[in-house]
């Protein structure tokens, strides 16, 4: 949903070019069906389907396993990413009312801005529409995942294919936590390595807003992201019993509702949290912790209280 955006229609030819994938439906307000049409010729076995406005949305979401949202608005620079909550709360708002009228069973995945704040949003309206299943609601961070182990591989001269760093927390600034002393394998890093790398993994999405001068936000990065998630949903709906992704989901790893952290994908969503990863944290890691809760509640608890004021349409 949001597919022939910046994000979408990267992510649409990326998830075409999966053998996992029956049929690819995509949905947008505008231009959806010219990429439906250009995707379409790809020989591979996707059977592609363009859907557009309003009245479509519904058919959009019929019998479909996984749902990904990457519709709204992207940053411009000098903008933080709750700036564009008065846009996009509304929208994941009617998207989310419409899976949960549709698709109640699908994978939800939430890329749109702010996640910190819309994944909640999604969960309340799915909770209003009485088929919340907090296993399979997801709020997309795979791209801090997707960061930090290429920037650690870089600094470290390390092969990029080995290498996987766990994030958790939120994804927005300092609420994205890199647990760099759980890198895999083991690698140890100086403070001023953990300190550089740190705050480059935070401010890697603003790297590009900055970069891009006002024409967006990470799109490529982010439909690779995407796709990545999008196959390791497939492969757990399919029943392979090692899959591992960084997920913002409802969560007791901490007191807050939600929270990002690395879980064991099954069957029927999030199968396990794993809570190992916040053990044994560095003191520099225990102290961003701590210092991230404030924030990522408040984004939590605006979400919540947006839903709550505007109840869904029946
Ligand atoms: N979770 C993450 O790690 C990341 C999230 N994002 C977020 O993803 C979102 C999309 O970014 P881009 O693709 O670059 O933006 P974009 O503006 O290029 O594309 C957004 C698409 O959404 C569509 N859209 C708007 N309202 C819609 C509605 N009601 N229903 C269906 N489609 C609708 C637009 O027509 C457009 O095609 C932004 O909110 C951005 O902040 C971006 C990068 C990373
Ligand atoms: O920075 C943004 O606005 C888009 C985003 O979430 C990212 O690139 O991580």
């Amino acid at each position: 949903l949001g597919a022939a955006g910046g994000i979408g229609q990267p992510l649409a030819l990326l998830v075409k070019m999966s053998p996992l994938i029956s049929a690819l439906h995509i949905y947008d307000i505008a231009n959806v069906k010219g990429v439906a049409a250009d995707l379409s010729h790809c020989n591979t076995p996707a059977q592609v389907l363009g859907f557009t406005g309003s009245s479509e949305l519904p058919n959009s979401l019929k019998g479909v396993d996984v749902v990904v949202i990457p519709a709204g608005v992207p940053r411009k620079p000098g903008m933080t990413r709750d700036d564009l909550f008065s846009i996009n709360a509304n929208i994941v708002k009617t998207l989310v009312e419409a899976v949960a009228d549709n698709c109640p069973d699908a994978f939800i995945h939430i890329i749109s801005n702010p996640v910190n704040s819309t994944l909640p949003i999604a969960a309340e309206v799915l909770k209003q529409k009485g088929v919340y299943d907090p296993k399979k609601l997801f709020g997309v961070t795979t791209l801090d995942v997707v960061r930090a182990n290429t920037f650690v591989a870089q600094k470290k001269n390390l092969k990029l294919i080995d290498v996987d760093v766990p994030v958790v927390g939120g994804h927005a600034g300092k609420t994205i936590l890199p647990l760099l002393s759980k890198t895999r394998p083991p690698v140890s890093f100086n403070d001023e390595e953990v300190q550089e790398l740190t705050v480059r993994i935070q401010n890697a999405g603003t790297e590009v807003v900055e970069a891009k001068e006002g024409a967006g936000s990470a799109t490529l990065s982010m439909a690779y992201a995407a796709a990545r998630f999008v196959e390791s949903s497939l492969r757990a709906l399919d029943g392979d019993a090692d899959v591992y992704e960084c997920s913002f989901v409802q969560s007791d790893l901490t007191e807050l509702p939600f929270f990002a952290s690395r879980v064991k994908l099954g069957r029927k969503g999030v199968e396990a949290i794993i809570s190992s990863d916040l053990q044994g944290l560095t003191e520099y890691e225990q102290k961003a912790l701590e210092a991230l809760k404030p924030e990522l509640k408040a984004s939590i608890e605006k979400g919540i209280a947006f839903a709550q004021k505007q109840p869904v349409t029946t």
